[in-house]
């Protein structure tokens, strides 16, 4: 069980991702086409899609890393950027190797916790629940790419918020790993946390999510239940292929 922070329960009630009509171009590229689709808390959602498909773009929009070309992305009813306290209302892991080298992991968390008006305890318990209290005083460029995905994991856990997004969380973690983030997933929703989860990895989804959000080429291909996709093909795997069929952009050759 995550520690809270403790809060009114307002925090409770609003645990959402809301995307309306979300777009974003680079030149040419249309990353991201006119998507809209809502997360809601108490279940894991997977956000699936081919190579090139849209889903990290999304991800950096609603954390307003990137600014869209039109549209909006909410967390909690808001733009990212007017949330007074971002860290408690949303954490996510993007990019596991961006991390200063130099610091311990302890030092890394730290950072962000005093910066975000959250206190050195918290830090620790996070620690303690990704498993790396252990090597918290080692310098973070001696750490395993998987290490560096549970340090990530730390982070987004830090300010204890409701709604969460992990992009790939499951790369670079040995099958223990991968068994201990299926259960990590799945507790923080039924936590009544907002989980998003990317990942390529279609068994493993199947076993994760209760729901999937699938975008191909930028725009929504499907929005269903697995046991609604599941019931309609033989499994999550062949639904995922039947469905983005026409929106593979770097397939190989068949
Ligand atoms: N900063 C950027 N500048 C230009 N093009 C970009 C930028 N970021 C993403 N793109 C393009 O936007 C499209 C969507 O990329 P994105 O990384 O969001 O896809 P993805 O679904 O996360 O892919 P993957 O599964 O391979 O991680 C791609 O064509 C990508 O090349």
């Amino acid at each position: 069980m995550v520690r809270r922070a403790g809060g009114p329960a307002s925090r409770i009630l609003y645990r959402v991702i809301e995307l309306l009509h979300l777009t974003k171009r680079y030149g040419d590229t249309l990353a991201v086409d006119d998507l809209s689709f809502k997360v809601e808390p108490g279940h894991v959602t997977g956000f699936l899609g081919p190579n090139g498909a849209g889903k990290s773009t999304t991800m950096r929009l609603i954390l307003g890393l990137d600014a869209p070309t039109s549209g909006r992305a909410l967390v909690n009813g808001r733009r990212y950027a007017s949330l007074t306290k971002p860290m408690r209302e949303v954490g996510a892991l993007l990019d596991a190797g961006a991390v200063h080298g130099g610091r311990s992991a302890y030092h890394h968390l730290l950072c962000l916790a005093l910066t975000n008006d959250i206190g050195p305890a918290r830090v620790a318990e996070v620690l303690e629940l990704v498993g790396l209290s252990g090597v918290a005083r080692k310098r973070v460029g001696g750490f395993s790419l998987g290490m560096k995905q549970r340090l990530g994991i730390a982070s987004a856990l830090l300010g204890d918020p409701g709604v969460l997004m992990f992009d790939e969380p499951v790369n670079g973690l040995d099958p223990d790993g991968v068994r201990w983030i299926r259960g990590l997933m799945r507790s923080l929703a039924a936590e009544g946390r907002t989980v998003l989860l990317s990942s390529h990895l279609m068994s493993e989804m199947a076993l994760t999510a209760e729901c999937i959000v699938i975008v191909g080429r930028g725009k929504l291909v499907a929005e269903a239940t697995v046991a609604e996709l599941t019931a309609r093909y033989p499994s999550l795997e062949e639904a995922y292929l039947a469905l983005t069929a026409e929106s593979v952009q770097y397939g190989a050759a068949r």
